[in-house]
């Protein structure tokens, strides 16, 4: 077994909404229930799962956004208290959002904008230094040569430009963690592997833990040390990236796998995959209050048991899946 140093950590946390239901009138929703994750200095940890499982929801209770209902977030082993978190713990988690169109201001320089958290923060004051700190953070993110970006604005910028430039801002912080929540989904496909390259290479060489919430398991694969799978609020499988991609225990990470021919192991042909994906067509994922496992009405391999008990956590190597009967 590995040991990372743990930076940031999800123990057991679950978030509820009320919610007007057309029937049952205001009721709860769990949207994410009993997760625990950790996030390891040097590593990146994809979080994946099809849009409404909550990823987005884990995501911002570890950036302190929202907070959990239930369960603790921890900071270097510090249980974090839930009114709002002291500056110093918000300055070290860092959220990068989807969209890079709509989390920088159009009309300021960059120079500014990046310069700002390092005045903030008390790394630079006096203007020459500020520069010098903007400066290499642009050739961190790989904006080169930097001189020609400091005057330049975000509506000057290309999709993918900014999103370096959002990069950029967040590190200016000197973060311990960034979360990126779909960090490449709205950019062209041609630069969604650079940007991709970019977070491995912060987090092979500043150390940074990275949570990169995806749909895609095939980019998870790509950059990721270490992947959850989420499905219904649950996160039904982790373990090291290869394990779960190449011998999924759990069939919901196995239909994420078929369908991605990609991230398929080179022995499931095509023929088997698109079989096994049929067979688990069915309804999205919900949230209902029945007390089995919430892929059961989708799940090719369930059986009765499945719709009456919570799966149970089984293990192989580094990878556990909570799972009634997991894949051979
Ligand atoms: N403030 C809220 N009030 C009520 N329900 C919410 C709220 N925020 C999120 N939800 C619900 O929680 C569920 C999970 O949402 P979340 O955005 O975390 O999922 P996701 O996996 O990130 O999906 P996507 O990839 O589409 O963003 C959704 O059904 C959503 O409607």
């Amino acid at each position: 077994m590995h040991e990372y140093e743990r930076i940031l950590i999800a123990d057991d946390i679950s978030r509820e909404y009320v919610v007007d239901d057309p029937i049952m009138g205001r009721v709860a929703a769990t949207v994410v229930e009993n997760a625990s994750l950790a996030l390891s200095r040097g590593q990146i940890h994809a979080l994946v799962g099809e849009s409404g499982s909550g990823k987005s929801t884990l995501a911002r209770m570890l950036g302190f956004v929202i907070h959990p209902t239930s369960g603790s977030i921890l900071l270097d082993g510090a249980r974090q208290r839930r009114a709002r978190p002291r500056r110093d713990v918000l300055r070290r988690v860092q959220i990068l959002f989807q969209d890079p169109y709509g989390s920088l201001n159009p009309l300021q320089r960059l120079r500014y904008l990046i310069g700002r958290p390092l005045r903030l923060h008390g790394f630079a004051s006096r203007r020459r230094d500020v520069e010098a700190g903007v400066s290499r953070l642009l050739e961190s993110v790989g904006l080169l040569p930097s001189a020609s970006f400091l005057d330049r604005r975000p509506g000057d910028l290309s999709g993918g430009q900014r999103q370096r430039v959002v990069i950029a801002r967040a590190l200016a912080s000197r973060p311990d963690v960034l979360l990126a929540d779909e960090p490449v989904s709205m950019l062209d496909v041609s630069i969604r592997l650079e940007i991709l390259d970019l977070l491995r290479r912060l987090s092979d060489e500043q150390g940074v833990a990275v949570l990169y919430v995806t749909h895609d398991i095939a980019s998870a694969r790509y950059i990721s040390d270490f992947v959850s799978v989420m499905y219904a609020g649950r996160i039904v499988e982790a373990g090291p990236v290869d394990a779960v991609i190449d011998r999924p225990l759990h069939p919901y990470t196995r239909l994420l796998v078929d369908s991605t021919p990609a991230a398929a192991p080179p022995d499931i042909g095509v023929h088997r995959v698109s079989r096994w994906a049929k067979r688990m067509s069915g309804s999205p994922p919900s949230r209902d209050s029945s007390p089995g496992c919430p892929f059961q009405p989708r799940c090719p391999a369930a059986t009765a048991i499945c719709a009456e008990q919570r799966p149970p956590k089984v293990a192989r190597g580094e990878s556990w899946a909570e799972c009634w009967n997991p894949v051979e």
